[in-house]
């Protein structure tokens, strides 16, 4: 039967519906329909993939004064099996993503409770993730790779050199091209809002290529539809419909409201409403289940729209929002003690896995009528952990090698990214060369030299927290999402970042103080030179050390953007500069010590003021023949350059550290496991 060919029954089901006056207690599902053609055959050769029994999931919810447990989830209960597609409806906010995040292993926070299986043992967390492809509702990819290149990485990344050859990799990438259709925009960019790039449908099914390069044993994905025309829509779960049954892995995913078509790829729906299962099975024979219950479907409408409407609230009265509220209350009621005994059958294999059973739902939506007792039989979950061994990683001087090899693409085709360097240097250049031009060596010229290495400091430690926090938040983002499919480890992510970075900031500000150095005539002797620049290469790569530690530290980029600006403003404040560094208040005078920015300045003034002869004017009433005198005067003395270049590497040293502990221990997701 099609699930088009509804009920022709033309009742309605809504505020006048008498199943009000039935009573809430379990009823005989009492319906029996013809097989569907594929799904019984493979139900009936194989135990499921995933099986999840009694989830359950709560959050606890502020409200002013008080804390409450609002439960998102109530003991739903289902199974997986490989080559089966299911479709998770629900009308908005039913917990179709919750529980989408529960089965994929990346539900974090809440009380979790239940089981979930994975091959009839609980998950190993470093297993399951890396044989589960999830595939989130943003396209999280980097918008200036192209799309071959994209899934290229990923092949490479995830596929170690051990087990396949290069060759192997790009037929590899190349086959699931071509599964999915995206064979002629292979050279295109992945793009975003602000880049033109592939079209959505196509973005979405490079999101599905990325994780089907490794082979999954299970597809997991979240709106997979959402913000697609229909017809592209319909394309990516028709693809999606079509892999899992060649390549027999499983697929669940989430629809808002799919049409008729999309309805019709799904093998069961899985159909939830306020935390609440209310239908699990074959979406033809859902329509004559909820017409046993008293709803039947319109003719001629959409059934998935039907469901969806019977299991929302509606709030156009308080009468209306009563009479749905019951609805669903009932439709969960009655669902829930109608499946209770066949729900533990179905998850009975525990330590039997060879020896499948297969649920009500199961054996309902492949036509099969439930006869005899079918009371559960002893309840026998296995707690034995999946003990495969991970698939093998990488080598980890590969998985740096080619995470600097994507990170140099990315930023060099970030036109903005390189843009805002490129005018920061110029601007720079451009300002200070000019205002400090050819300073000259008369008196005056030592409130100009003092200005010009404080302006220095400054520029460089805020340049390089504006221009690379960003791009860092970007690539942060991308890798929780891969790290969630164990695509490579975290250090190899940091070291890379580090491998990149660093060069592109040390570089680009030389450009501006070389111009600058010379623009405004400081002292020309190489090896000043040479200690001035050293110092000032200091300066930029503690900054971008500090800059990747509030990075890794904190979640929001905004908060982000606050702290490393507020953070920037104390090593300047406490620099040496803005008041003298021998006359500051005890309780305070410690914060000039982990200024980086005082001891830069420190250095570079004591380096250029060091054998300064400066030009006295007769009549001024100041004089102060040699450079070293300023350096007293300012108490820029405390320390020695050399002393200066090894606290700053030292600092150096720890902020890295520190900011690779927060993104392995904060950053790092912790995701909750049953
Ligand atoms: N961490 C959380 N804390 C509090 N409430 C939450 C949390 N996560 C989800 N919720 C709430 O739980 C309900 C279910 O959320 P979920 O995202 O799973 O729904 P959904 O069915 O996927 O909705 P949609 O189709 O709109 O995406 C919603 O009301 C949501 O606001």
């Amino acid at each position: 039967m099609s699930i088009n060919s509804a009920s022709s029954s033309q009742q309605h089901f809504g505020s006048t519906h008498d199943f009000l006056d039935q009573p809430l207690s379990p009823m005989d599902m009492g319906y029996q329909t013809t097989p569907e053609p594929d799904t019984p055959s493979r139900m009936q050769n194989q135990a499921p993939l995933l099986s999840w029994q009694d989830v359950s999931y709560s959050v606890k919810i502020k409200d002013k004064s008080q804390t409450t447990m609002r439960t998102l989830l109530h003991n739903i209960t289902g199974e997986i099996y490989p080559g089966e597609v299911i479709g998770l409806l629900g009308p908005s906010g039913a917990g179709k993503t919750t529980l989408l995040n529960i089965l994929a292993g990346r539900i974090e926070g809440g009380v979790l409770n239940g089981k979930v299986l994975f091959r009839g043992k609980k998950r190993n967390p470093g297993v399951f993730k890396r044989r589960v492809a999830y595939v989130e509702q943003e396209d999280i990819m980097f918008p200036m790779l192209t799309v071959e290149e994209t899934i290229m990485f990923a092949a490479k990344l995830r596929l170690t050199d051990k087990s396949y050859t290069q060759l192997q990799k790009v037929e590899r990438v190349a086959s699931v091209m071509q599964q999915l259709r995206l064979s002629h925009v292979k050279s295109s960019k992945i793009g975003d809002a602000l880049s033109r790039g592939v079209s959505g449908g196509e973005r979405k099914r490079v999101s599905i290529g990325v994780g089907l390069v490794t082979d999954p044993d299970m597809i997991v994905l979240d709106e997979p539809t959402s913000g697609l025309d229909s017809n592209s829509a319909e394309m990516v779960v028709e693809l999606v419909r079509d892999i899992t049954r060649s390549r027999g892995i499983a697929s669940v995913m989430t629809v808002h409201q799919p049409n008729a078509n999309m309805l019709s790829c799904f093998d069961r729906v899985l159909l939830l409403t306020q935390g609440h299962l209310v239908y699990f099975g074959s979406a033809t024979q859902a329509i004559e289940y909820f017409e046993s219950k008293g709803f039947p479907c319109p003719l001629r409408q959409n059934p998935a729209d039907f469901f969806i409407d019977i299991m929302s609230l509606n709030n156009r009265s308080p009468r209306d929002h009563e009479m749905s509220k019951r609805r669903v209350e009932y439709l969960a009621q009655t669902y829930n003690e109608s499946m209770l005994p066949t729900s533990k059958l179905s998850m009975s294999y525990g330590g039997l896995y060879e020896k499948p059973f297969y649920s009500a739902k199961a054996v309902a939506a492949a036509g099969i009528r439930m006869v005899g007792n079918t009371s559960a039989p002893e309840f026998n979950w296995s707690l034995q952990m999946d003990d495969t061994p991970p698939p093998r990683r990488a080598n980890w001087f590969y998985e740096v090698k080619t995470l600097a090899q994507r990170d140099i693409i990315t930023t060099m085709r970030h036109y903005t990214f390189l843009s805002s360097v490129g005018l920061n240097a110029i601007t720079v250049l451009m300002l200070l060369g000019l205002l400090f031009f050819r300073m000259g060596n008369e008196i005056e010229s030592i409130q100009n030299r003092i200005g010009l290495f404080f302006s220095l400091t400054l520029n460089s430690a805020y340049g390089v927290m504006s221009q690379y926090l960003f791009v860092y938040y970007k690539a942060k983002e991308i890798m929780l999402n891969e790290r969630g499919s164990g695509s490579y480890r975290m250090s190899t992510f940091y070291i890379a970042k580090v491998l990149v970075y660093m060069p592109i900031a040390v570089f680009s500000s030389w450009i501006y103080f070389m111009g600058i150095y010379f623009m405004a005539g400081l002292q020309s002797s190489v090896p000043k030179f040479l200690t001035s620049l050293s110092l000032f290469t200091i300066m930029v790569v503690v900054a971008l050390g500090a800059t990747l530690l509030v990075g890794s530290f904190v979640a929001s980029y905004d908060l982000a953007a606050v702290i490393g600006a507020l953070l920037i403003t104390t090593w300047v404040i406490f620099g040496g500069h803005l008041a003298n560094a021998g006359d500051l208040l005890p309780g305070i005078k410690w914060m000039q010590y982990i200024s980086p920015a005082f001891y830069v300045y420190q250095g570079m003034v004591s380096t250029e003021f060091s054998g300064l002869q400066l030009h006295c004017q007769a009549n001024n009433g100041l004089c102060m023949a040699r450079g070293d005198a300023v350096i007293k005067l300012y108490n820029l003395d405390q320390f020695n350059v050399g002393q200066c270049v090894l606290i700053c590497v030292c600092m150096t040293a720890l902020f890295n550290m520190l900011a690779y502990i927060s993104l392995r221990f904060k950053a790092k997701p912790k995701y909750k496991w049953i």
